[in-house]
């Protein structure tokens, strides 16, 4: 068995890296992956009962405003022309999220134009004095405190059950606050789902002669032929799992949160209208809810059964499926001293969202793969420089 890169984990930053080495510098490339199943958390499958595409980990949905990242994806799929939006529940009531001019109207029973409800907004936020550091305090400066009481502190309790102002203020700068009735999830350019699935944009990727995916094979496992003790320092590897896990949990864990989902197949039609609600109220116990029927209003699905999903939240242990970086101050501390390790670790490189401890939407990793590949791959292959440090962890975010 020879190759002359191997790349652990078959997820976005997997198999981007895997594509160029082998289309571009037609190398022959081995990707592992310990899962059954390619893709990492964007792979998606038919739901056998109904014929519904289901995203396995969470809905995914495709969004960048990066010109070489859409043009990089579209040679692989076409995408539909799925704009996404999100609604959320709050004490038996519907309101557009994220936050805008029609959820404040609707919370306010009133017909703000875009001056007064930001007069109003002000209002309530009036009690903070300084620079918000926090979660809570970056969203109470944003929407006031009525707002985040109703919409954000739920919602924030149940998916990270850590106190709000132990959290990171970039969690919540992710939500735009609209002045408009605009309520388009995400700001960016470009957005739309792959027309023939996640599963068959991955598949498309790794589809070339040079590529080698071998499934259910875990680097760490010393009785499979590409594990960690014998092809590190034999040939150049991209790691893309865990970080700590890779350095054995040496400096101790980094925190995760974990998700669980509960699906469930209905007799009707439609269940909720709409692609993803949220829910606000801390009293129900799942974040939102999936009906992936929805994503795809262009195909024939059955109009007599639906698959939704719940989606619950909890911290993970070394055994769940890690999602969210919960990044406290000690996670913080101890990133540092694994990249300090990894520094080190002469002809391995580390990437994506679980390489890097960073919460990397798709186009954040294929953006990040694409400049791995420019800055250490192809320097290395085509003249020679060494593959050192630990890859561009803060690149492509
Ligand atoms: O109704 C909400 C929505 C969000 N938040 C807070 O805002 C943070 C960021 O919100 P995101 O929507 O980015 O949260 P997720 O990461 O769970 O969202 C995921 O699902 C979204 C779609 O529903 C987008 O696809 C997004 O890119 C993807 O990461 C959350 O952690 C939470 O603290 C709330 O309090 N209430």
């Amino acid at each position: 068995m020879t190759a002359d890169l191997l790349i652990v984990g078959s997820g976005f930053f997997g198999l981007t890296i895997a594509d160029r080495c082998a289309r571009e510098l037609d190398l022959k490339v081995q990707v592992i992956d310990r899962r059954d199943h390619i893709g990492g958390n964007a792979y998606s499958e038919i739901d056998p009962e109904t014929g519904i595409e289901v995203h396995r980990y969470g809905a995914h949905l495709f969004h960048t405003s990066n010109k070489r990242v859409w043009d990089y994806v579209n040679q692989f799929t076409d995408f539909t022309p799925y704009v996404h939006h999100v609604y959320t529940t709050y004490k038996d009531e519907v309101f557009p999220m994220p936050i805008n001019l029609g959820t404040i109207n609707q919370f306010q029973r009133a017909a703000y134009t875009p001056e007064e409800a930001r007069a109003w907004v002000v209002e309530q936020a009036a009690m903070l004095e300084g620079e918000p550091t926090n979660l809570e305090e970056k969203a109470i400066s944003l929407i006031g405190q009525p707002l985040y009481e109703a919409f954000i502190k739920g919602y924030t309790a149940k998916q990270w059950q850590t106190d709000p102002r132990e959290l990171a203020a970039e969690i919540i700068s992710r939500l735009p606050v609209r002045y408009t009735y605009d309520n388009r999830y995400f700001s960016d350019t470009y957005e739309g789902l792959p027309v023939d699935g996640y599963t068959a944009w991955l598949e498309k990727m790794a589809d070339h002669p040079n590529i080698t995916v071998t499934l259910d094979t875990d680097f760490f496992d010393e009785s499979q032929p590409w594990n960690k003790a014998d092809v590190v320092g034999q040939i150049p590897v991209v790691f893309t799992g865990p970080i700590d896990r890779y350095f054995d949990f040496k400096h101790g864990d980094l925190s995760w949160r974990t998700l669980d989902f509960e699906s469930e197949v209905l007799p009707i039609g439609d269940f909720q209208g709409t692609p993803v609600m949220n829910y606000a109220d801390e009293s129900i116990d799942y974040t939102r809810i999936h009906e992936f029927r929805h994503f795809h209003p262009e195909r024939d699905y059955p109009d007599d059964k639906t698959i939704i999903m719940r989606e619950f939240s909890r911290f993970a242990e070394h055994t769940d499926e890690p999602y969210y970086p919960v990044n406290t101050p000690q996670d913080r501390e101890r990133l540092l001293s694994y990249r300090e390790l990894a520094k080190d670790e002469a002809n391995v490189l580390f990437g994506g969202r679980l390489g890097t401890y960073q919460y990397l939407d798709m186009h954040m990793a294929i953006g990040a793969a694409l400049s791995m590949y420019d800055n250490k791959l192809a320097p290395h292959f085509t003249n020679g420089l060494p593959l050192d440090g630990p890859g561009l962890v803060d690149d492509g975010v």
